[in-house]
């Protein structure tokens, strides 16, 4: 049952307690109440995405944050690596989290992603030979929203066919489709081509998948929570913040945390919530940590600033953020054909695509992706080790984008253009989550801290340089007129930093603040089961978890994570009971 406040639950303890209802969150939901003795509660702090028609629109996406009602609204710290501008951070703050407001590319990682997660925290259970059953758990693939032949854009026998999320190849076609395939046809060593770009061997570059089905997006809250929302067992609040978490008891010098306070708003009523086996942590990257942090478990003398008393010192919890770094290429085209004209007057694609789903608003924001390296040959890999997963796992992605995409620069309101954004997929930079105040209303100190070392700076120089490359294969001939900007002038590497440093942007892909490592790891917040180091009681299953930025858009891979977290919890049903909390 879905309660829209607080005030509104009749109970007030449950088997099991999941704080945020995002991406993982959902799932863990969903999952622990396919058990019909097993009592959860859904804890939100945003608002219920039923009825946003906005949220289902897929090229809408774009629109939904930053600076909206649906999003946290963080602003990053001042970034010296990008001129010390300071950059809105969207988080979704509504059921679904972030997957309500993403832009719903699809992916999992590379195998060796998952490969690397497993042997950091010596877990084979995260290897991606198990994880590919999670991910064909999680996933639908239906057909695009216009039905076409999709033969030869992707491996059947790679996908699933009946886990909740819908999944979809592009559904309305682009100026752009004929040409990115064959520059991959003209280059094919530079520039391979990739017959499925989540199959797990990411590198080359292919057609894209996304989480829509039916020309409408496919959200956790959707996929997951709506078929489980009448289930006896399971209560969902959302308007209702996590702001603490307490202790309630020791089990021999170990404190147990089940109880947590959850309030509408700032100075609203508070209510206290126990859970009899674990709460879990689902509230994302940046509200994981701050939670922890408001309940006593982090760096002593980062609480202690903040006024808070330490409970656990963990100075780990907020640490390690591992984040994708975007930066955006423009180029004028000649085409009347890309989405720039649908965005100045959408009334056609919104007649078209609220009569049968198909059209522009049906479309992915882009149809093919790519996953690159460096050359091993890189100056950089004479004083820096090589950061990405593996051999077989990419240092940048490139989007391509049938219109004007520069976070920084409002779209002139007249003229055709393209965009490739450069992704950043291997950094070597880490940032943090903080609280700088007791008060849970305040937000976090959020800093992504992008583009900090030589690495990450080469790695963005050296792409625009391979973008160039790409762009001058003949299928762009006559297509491309001109680069907007410093992309058509920076020529040194001096001149071409700048341009990036000038231009780079998120795209909202943070991790790594709960980190999980070994056991027996002197760091790190959870463990390789999820559970919190040095309590009893409570577990993470979201992004903060990932030790290391997948190569991948992260919501696929935290679906994983959160399925297999999932049956982690499950299989300990009964026995982490807490009898003496
Ligand atoms: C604008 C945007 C575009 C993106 N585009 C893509 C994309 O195209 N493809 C892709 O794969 N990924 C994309 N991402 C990233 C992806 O959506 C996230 O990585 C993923 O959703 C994170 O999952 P999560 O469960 O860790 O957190 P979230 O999905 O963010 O969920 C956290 C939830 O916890 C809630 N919460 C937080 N604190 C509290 C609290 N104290 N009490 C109660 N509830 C709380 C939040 O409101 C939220 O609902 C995008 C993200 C954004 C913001």
């Amino acid at each position: 049952k879905l309660y829209n406040n607080p005030s509104q639950l009749i109970k007030t303890n449950y088997d099991y307690i999941v704080i945020g209802g995002g991406a993982a969150g959902a799932v863990v939901a969903a999952r622990l109440s396919e058990n019909s003795d097993i009592s959860v509660l859904l804890v939100e702090a945003g608002i219920s995405n039923e009825g946003i028609t906005d949220i289902d629109i897929p090229l809408l996406g774009l629109s939904l944050a930053p600076s909206t009602p649906l999003d946290w609204n963080y602003t990053t710290i001042p970034q010296p690596g990008l001129g010390n501008r300071a950059i809105p951070y969207p988080r979704g703050k509504v059921l679904g989290g972030s997957t309500s407001v993403n832009y719903m590319v699809y992916m999992r990682g590379s195998t060796e992603d998952f490969d690397r997660y497993a042997s950091v925290t010596g877990e084979s259970g995260w290897v991606w030979d198990q994880m590919l059953e999670y991910a064909k758990k999680n996933e639908k693939l239906v057909s695009p929203a216009d039905h076409h032949d999709t033969t030869g854009e992707f491996l059947p026998s790679l996908h699933g066919t009946s886990g909740p999320i819908s999944v979809s190849l592009g559904g309305n076609p682009t100026p752009l489709d004929s040409r990115v395939i064959a520059t991959t046809e003209e280059f094919p060593t530079e520039f391979p081509f990739n017959p499925d770009t989540i199959g797990g061997d990411i590198l080359g570059i292919g057609w894209a998948f996304a989480s829509i089905g039916n020309g409408t997006r496919s959200s956790s809250a959707t996929g997951y929570l709506a078929p489980a929302s009448g289930r006896p067992n399971l209560d969902i609040v959302v308007n209702a913040q996590a702001t603490k978490l307490e202790v309630t008891g020791k089990k021999g010098t170990v404190p147990c945390f089940h109880r947590v306070l959850v309030a509408e708003k700032a100075g609203a009523a508070v209510y206290a919530l126990t859970a009899n086996q674990e709460i879990i942590l689902s509230a994302g990257t940046f509200g994981t940590p701050a939670l922890l942090q408001l309940s006593g478990i982090g760096n002593k003398t980062e609480l202690s600033a903040a006024g808070v008393t330490t409970i656990i010192d963990n100075p780990s919890v907020g640490k390690n953020m591992s984040d994708h770094a975007l930066l955006p290429n423009v180029w004028n085209v000649d085409n009347p054909d890309t989405y720039d004209s649908v965005f100045r007057n959408p009334s056609q694609a919104l007649e078209q695509w609220t009569n049968n789903r198909t059209g522009p608003f049906a479309s992915h924001i882009a149809n093919q992706l790519g996953w690159l390296r460096l050359p091993q040959t890189a100056s950089i890999f004479e004083t820096t080790p090589d950061p990405a997963a593996g051999p077989n796992s990419s240092h940048f992605e490139m989007i391509f984008l049938n219109y004007w995409l520069n976070p920084n620069t409002p779209a002139p309101p007249t003229g055709n253009f393209m965009s490739e954004a450069t992704v950043l997929i291997s950094p070597t930079s880490r940032g943090f989550v903080k609280i700088s105040s007791s008060d849970p209303f305040k937000p976090p100190l959020v800093n992504p801290n992008w583009l900090n070392t030589d690495f990450d700076i080469f790695a963005l120089v050296e792409s625009v340089k391979i973008s160039r490359r790409f762009f001058a294969a003949k299928a762009w001939e006559g297509y491309i007129l001109d680069p907007v900007g410093e992309l058509g002038t920076a020529e040194t590497d001096e001149e071409i930093e700048a341009y990036v440093r000038k231009n780079v942007n998120g795209i909202w892909h943070a991790v790594g603040t709960a980190m999980m490592t070994s056991k027996d790891a002197g760091y790190g917040v959870v463990d390789p089961d999820l559970k919190v180091k040095g309590v009893n009681g409570l577990r993470i299953v979201d992004g903060s978890i990932l030790p290391f930025v997948p190569n991948a858009h992260t919501q696929g891979t935290i679906y994983l994570i959160a399925e297999r977290g999932a049956d982690l919890i499950k299989d300990d049903y009964h026995d982490d009971t807490c009898p003496t909390c």
